[in-house]
């Protein structure tokens, strides 16, 4: 795969603060690669440093050239923070930034891209979080870029709009265009991303197919049980332990999920809830990057079948 993308080595530091401590990445024509880590890991840095809006060490060169020099027709960026003129339609704004370009698309096509047709007369200031948000994306696909840069896009991003927005990155990146975006979602990152980073302290930790990455750091699957019974009453083959007012039971395969159920009737244990769920990209993003854990028992059932059903889409979408 041809790069388009080449970073190697870069360094930023803000005064005592080492922001990017030596990363080096490559991104081929027509990939997706989705940035995660904590806050103030470095990903919006990075963002920068490879568009050449900050000052940065090392190289970085975007279409075999300094990010400075491209072809800004080629290229959208869309920062974690952009402020565009308040008393602007979202119409009036896209087609502002269209005719910044020698070559762009019709602001209402872009619109309907981003689901904005129906806010299209209403001033930015007037609009939803997420519809401002939405329209900023807007703003950077005016000129129908070849590579993009999008600084945590679905930010306020109600779920469904989200999904239209994965949806229409995905049509963006089957058309060719290279994607680079970060965020904190990790659905999001596992979904559009055909290889993730994590960003860890300024340092990429771990770059590989978010599958990849699942099976080599996501660790087991769990069967969360809600019941008050304690892992010594269970006759159990498999790691059993108390977190959070639940039993956590690792590596059950789901065609052995009954067993659990017999084991929990056997020693005369009620449960509330049962919830089987296999590893996914944030138990390797708190592997790697640290953080509280996981959490599990009364309040996080809900949480936990939201993640499930989150990541069957995920995946049966891809
Ligand atoms: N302009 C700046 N001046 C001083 N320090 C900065 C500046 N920009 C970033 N930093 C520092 O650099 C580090 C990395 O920040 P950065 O914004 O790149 O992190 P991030 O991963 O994008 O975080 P978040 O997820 O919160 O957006 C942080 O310690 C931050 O405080």
């Amino acid at each position: 795969m041809t790069a388009t993308l080449v970073a190697e080595d870069v360094r930023r530091t803000y005064g005592d603060t080492v922001a990017l401590d030596g990363v080096s990445l490559s991104v081929g024509a027509g990939e997706v690669f989705a940035l995660v880590g904590p806050n103030g890991a470095g990903k919006t840095t990075l963002v920068r440093a490879l568009t050449g809006t900050t000052d940065a060490e090392g190289s970085v060169t975007v279409f075999g050239t300094d990010p400075r020099q491209v072809d800004r027709e080629r290229i959208g960026l869309l920062p974690q923070a952009f402020d565009p003129p308040a008393r602007l339609t979202a119409r009036e704004l896209l087609t502002y930034y269209a005719g910044l370009y020698d070559d762009s698309r019709d602001a209402d096509a872009v619109l309907a891209d981003v689901g904005l047709t129906e806010a299209a007369d209403t001033w930015y200031e007037n609009l939803s979080g997420g519809q401002q948000r939405r329209t900023c994306v807007g703003a950077t696909l005016v000129n129908d870029p070849d590579l993009l840069f999008l600084d945590e896009p679905t930010t306020g991003i109600d779920p469904a709009g989200r999904r239209s927005l994965w949806d229409l990155l995905e049509s963006l990146a089957a058309g060719g265009t290279t994607i680079v975006l970060t965020t904190h979602d990790m659905a999001e990152a596992h979904r559009l991303a055909d290889r993730v980073g994590l960003l860890a302290d300024g340092r990429l930790v771990a770059v590989d197919d978010p599958d990849a990455l699942v099976a080599e750091y996501g660790g087991e699957s769990r069967l969360v049980v809600e019941t008050d019974a304690e892992p010594a009453a269970l006759d159990l083959s498999y790691p059993v332990e108390r977190s959070d007012g639940a039993l956590v039971v690792s590596d059950v395969p789901p065609e052995a999920i009954g067993d659990v159920v017999d084991a929990l009737d056997a020693a005369g244990a009620s449960y509330d809830a049962l919830s089987w769920s296999e590893p996914d990209l944030e138990d390797v993003y708190l592997q790697l990057a640290g953080g509280a854990g996981r959490e599990y028992g009364h309040g996080a059932g809900a949480r936990e079948g939201e993640r499930s059903s989150g990541r069957a889409t995920a995946e049966g979408e891809r």
